[in-house]
C-alpha cells in the first residue's frame, strides 16, 4: 500500500474552462491542494490548460499531456490498454505484487510523483487514459473527497454513508475496467473492494442500507427527544470556522483544525452559559465545490440536525476573497437537501483579518449579517445575545398546573421552558412560563395526558 513510501507525491492537474476567470481557477487548484494534503499527499507541482471544456477523451491536450508526463515519467501518449506496464506505485497500490506482468523498472532517488489529481469530475476512461500517458495513478476532485470522508468519518452513521457513497463512486469504474477481474479504484480502498464485482457490491449496499436505517431509527429517536427545543446548527463551507464557533459558544472541546473538512459529525451541545430553557447548538459537516452527488444524499440524515433547528448560523470565512461563491455552494446544498425553509443568518467570520476598507465592503453588502470572530470573546457574546433575542421574540408567556401526582415533570418543563413564578394550591404547583408555543402546547399535552 502506499504507506509503504514516506509520504505520496502528487501533482495536481486544472482545466480552466471559459466561463472560470483566473481567481476562481487558481482558488479552486488551491483548494484542491489543501485537499489532498488532508488525504496525507504532498503537491509538488501543478498543471493547467484553459480548454473549451473537459469532456475529451484526453483531459489535457497533447502539448501539456507531455509536460505532465514529464513530471510523473510517463510517456505522454496515451499508449494501447493491454501494452500499460505497471509502476511499482502501481503495482503496491493494486496490491497486485505476484502479477506475472513485467514491473518497470523505477529509480527510486529520484522521486516521482505516484499521483496526478485533477481538479473535475472525470469519466472512468478519462482516468484510464491519463493513467496510460503518466504511468501515475489518477484521482479525480471527487475521489479526493470521498477518500477524505472515508478516511475521517468517526461515528458508525457517518461511516456506514460514507462506505456507502464510496461504493457508488468505484462501481462504475470497476465495471469498465473488469477484464482484468475487476481492480480497486481509489488510494487506500480496502483489499477486499479488490476483488468486488458489481453484484457483491449491490449486496452490500443493500446490507449498508439496513444497518444504516438501524442506526438512523436511533438517532431519530434521539432527534425527537429534542422536538421542541431551541436548536440552532452551524453551516457553511468547510474551514469558515463552524467549529470555533461551536467551541466558543458552548464551550465544548470540538475538533479545529486548518484543514477542510476537520468536521464529519454533527455534534449538540448547549450555549453557556446556559439559558432558561436551554438553547443547543449544532455543529454540522462542511460544504465544498463539486459535493458528490451521493455525499450530499449520504449527509443528508446527517445535516438533518440542521433541517430541525429553528435557526441556521451561515458561516462564511469573510476573509477568503471566494467567499462569495462559497456561499453560493453553501445555498446551493442547503437548497438541495431541502434545508433553505429554515430562518437563517450570515455570519461573516474571521473579521479580525479584514481591513476596515474591506469591512465596510462587506458590512454594504450584507447589512444583516453579523460581522465576528470567533476568537473574540466579545464578539461571541454578543452572538449569545442574538440567539436568545432570535428565540426569546418568539416567546410567549402561559400557566401551567403540574398535579401533585406529575411532580416528575417538573424536569421537563424547566428544561423546555422558563418559569417565571410559582405557586400553588390543592390541585398542584401553578407556574407562569414563558417558552415557544410548540413547546408550551407539548407540556400541556404531557400535564394532560
Ligand atoms: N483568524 C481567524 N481564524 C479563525 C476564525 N475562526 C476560525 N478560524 C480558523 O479557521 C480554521 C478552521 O476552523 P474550524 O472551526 O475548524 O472550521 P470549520 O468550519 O469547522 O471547518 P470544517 O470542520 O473543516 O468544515 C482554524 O484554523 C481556525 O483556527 C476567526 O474568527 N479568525
Ligand atoms: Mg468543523
Amino acid at each position: 500500500m502506499e504507506t509503504a513510501s514516506p509520504t505520496p507525491l502528487a501533482v495536481l492537474v486544472g482545466i480552466q474552462t471559459p466561463d472560470v476567470d483566473d481567481i476562481a481557477h487558481e482558488a479552486s487548484l488551491e483548494e484542491l491542494g489543501r485537499l489532498v494534503k488532508t488525504l496525507g499527499y504532498e503537491v509538488v507541482g501543478s498543471v493547467s490548460q484553459k480548454r473549451e471544456g473537459t469532456g475529451a477523451a484526453s483531459i489535457l491536450g497533447a502539448g501539456k499531456l507531455e509536460e505532465l508526463a514529464n513530471i510523473t515519467g510517463g510517456r505522454g501518449i496515451i499508449t494501447p490498454i493491454v501494452k500499460t506496464p505497471m509502476t511499482k506505485a502501481r503495482k503496491r497500490f493494486e496490491g497486485a505484487a505476484n502479477s506475472h506482468e513485467d514491473i518497470e523498472e523505477e529509480t527510486d532517488d529520484l522521486r516521482r510523483p505516484e499521483f496526478v489529481i485533477v481538479d473535475h469530475e472525470l469519466t472512468p476512461s478519462q482516468i484510464r487514459n491519463l493513467e496510460r500517458a503518466t504511468g501515475a495513478q489518477v484521482l479525480d476532485r471527487t475521489g479526493v473527497i470521498v477518500e477524505i470522508f472515508h478516511r475521517h468519518a468517526n461515528t458508525r452513521e457517518a461511516k456506514l454513508q460514507v462506505e456507502m457513497a464510496r461504493l457508488r463512486y468505484v462501481a462504475p469504474r470497476l465495471r469498465e475496467s473488469s477484464n482484468g477481474g475487476g481492480r480497486q479504484q481509489g488510494p487506500g480502498a480496502g483489499e477486499s473492494n479488490l476483488s468486488l464485482d458489481r453484484r457483491k457490491i449491490r449486496d452490500r449496499l443493500a446490507e449498508l442500507k439496513t444497518q444504516l436505517e438501524a442506526v438512523q431509527r436511533d438517532s431519530d429517536h434521539r432527534r425527537s427527544a429534542r422536538k421542541n427545543q431551541l436548536r440552532v446548527a452551524l453551516v457553511g463551507y468547510t474551514n469558515a470556522g463552524k467549529s470555533s464557533l461551536m467551541r466558543a459558544l458552548t464551550g465544548s472541546q470540538v475538533l479545529v483544525q486548518d484543514k477542510l473538512f476537520a468536521t464529519l459529525d454533527t455534534t449538540v451541545r448547549t450555549l453557556q452559559p446556559e439559558t432558561r430553557p436551554r438553547i443547543l447548538i449544532s455543529d454540522t459537516v462542511g460544504f465544498i465545490k463539486q459535493l458528490p452527488h451521493d455525499l450530499v444524499a449520504s449527509f443528508r440524515s446527517t445535516l438533518s440536525e440542521a433541517l430541525e433547528a429553528s435557526l441556521l448560523l451561515f458561516v462564511v470565512d469573510a476573509s477568503d476573497p471566494t467567499y462569495e461563491a462559497q456561499l453560493e455552494v453553501s445555498r446551493s446544498v442547503l437548497h438541495e437537501i431541502g434545508a433553505d425553509v429554515v430562518p437563517s443568518r450570515l455570519v461573516l467570520n474571521k473579521m479580525d483579518r479584514v481591513d476596515e476598507a474591506r469591512r465596510a465592503e462587506l458590512l454594504e453588502k450584507h447589512p444583516d449579517a453579523i460581522p465576528l470572530s470567533a476568537h473574540r470573546p466579545e464578539d461571541v457574546s454578543a452572538l449569545r445575545e442574538t440567539l436568545i433575542a432570535f428565540f426569546e421574540a418568539d416567546m410567549v408567556e402561559d400557566v401551567l398546573v403540574l398535579p401533585y401526582a406529575k411532580q416528575g415533570l417538573i424536569g421537563e418543563i424547566y428544561e423546555s421552558a422558563r418559569v417565571l413564578s410559582e405557586d400553588h394550591d390543592e390541585t398542584g404547583r401553578i407556574l407562569t412560563v414563558r417558552g415557544l408555543p410548540g413547546a408550551l402546547a407539548r407540556l400541556k399535552r404531557s400535564l394532560a395526558g
